[in-house]
């Protein structure tokens, strides 16, 4: 059924979205994988935007750079590796940064500050039309006035909330599914509605709930990790909705492969284990839960 081309609904497998991911070629460079452009915090929450930039590597993008103001350039440079670091001032200067055709995707939010730097350089991104994830403090800085984020939205874009950050944007939760496919109808984005199933709507209609997740997902720094894979996925070019349901499905199967105590940083490292997985074969995927 989940191959079907009347598909409308079901449940998230590597079914819907395997034959889309971006396996690295014997003549492929790192372009030929995106690079993804990470929004880094302020030198004291440089914690989350790390977590996602590492996964956005593990996920296979290319390249990943962290932008972040220059008093905190230091501290990502030192603690990041093969992740690279931008300067950043304004807006202005981010908009110059990602107008780079080799950027392919850009993720914002994380640890970023609820305030108006963050918000303008949500609407830089978007108004240059780049493919976008916006998770936690890019989705709050629009509490009150997300019309101005809807209008915004021209390029593809996943919005990552928990149930808070929805309800800042969409109104309280009556029903889970119901109101993920209308946010996504009224923002068109991809809306990646987090919890313990997660609901991952299209403005087209399709929705998908993940199953595999553990509760041991239920700590800080996991949804960092999940924005990082969905803008990996994304910035290699994977059609938003599709990049939406293999990061989730992704992130909770490295859960599941870690298995208990886990915490944000031990997610990342797992995910060799679920490409290897997933390279197995089309017919003999492990989905648990
Ligand atoms: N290592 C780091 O630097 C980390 C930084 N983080 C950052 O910390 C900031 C605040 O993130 P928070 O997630 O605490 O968000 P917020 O402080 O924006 O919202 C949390 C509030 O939302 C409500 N809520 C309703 N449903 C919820 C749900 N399912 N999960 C969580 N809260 C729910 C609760 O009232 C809760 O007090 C963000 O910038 C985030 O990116 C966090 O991601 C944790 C890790
Ligand atoms: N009880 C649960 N069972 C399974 N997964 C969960 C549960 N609670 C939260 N999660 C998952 O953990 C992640 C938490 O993300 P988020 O709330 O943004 O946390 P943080 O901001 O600390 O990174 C999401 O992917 C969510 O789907």
């Amino acid at each position: 059924m989940l191959d079907s081309p009347s598909f409308k609904r079901g449940d998230n497998s590597p079914a819907l979205w395997s034959g889309q991911l971006n396996w690295p070629q014997p003549d492929g460079n790192k372009y030929d994988r995106g690079h993804a452009v990470v929004l880094g915090g302020p030198v004291a929450a440089t914690g989350a935007a790390r977590l996602s930039a590492r996964t956005a590597l593990r996920g296979g993008a290319g390249l990943v750079s962290i932008a972040c103001d220059p008093s905190a350039l230091m501290v990502y440079a030192v603690a990041c590796e093969a992740v690279m670091t931008k300067p950043l001032r304004d807006a202005d200067a981010f908009a110059a940064l990602i107008a780079d055709p080799r950027v392919t995707g850009v993720l914002m939010g994380p640890a970023a500050g609820v305030n108006d730097r963050t918000r303008a350089l949500v609407l830089a991104a978007l108004e240059a039309g780049k493919a976008c994830v916006l998770d936690a403090d890019a989705l709050s800085v629009f509490e009150g006035g997300p019309d101005a984020l809807f209008g915004a939205i021209t390029a593809p874009t996943i919005l990552t909330p928990h149930e808070g950050e929805f309800a800042r944007l969409f109104g309280a939760i009556t029903d889970r599914e119901a109101d993920a496919v209308v946010a996504a109808q009224k923002s068109g984005a991809v809306m990646v509605l987090k919890g313990r199933d997660t609901v991952i709507a299209a403005p087209d209609g399709r929705v998908v709930i993940n199953k595999n997740a553990s509760e041991w997902l239920a700590t800080a720094g996991s949804g960092d990790v999940l924005a990082g894979l969905c803008v990996s996925l994304l910035a290699q070019g994977m059609p938003a909705f599709e990049a939406a349901c293999a990061a989730t499905w992704m992130h909770a199967e490295a859960a599941y492969l870690f298995g208990p105590g886990l915490i944000a940083e031990d997610l990342p490292d797992q995910l060799p284990r679920v490409w290897q997985g997933l390279s197995l074969g089309h017919n003999g995927f492990n989905v648990h839960g």
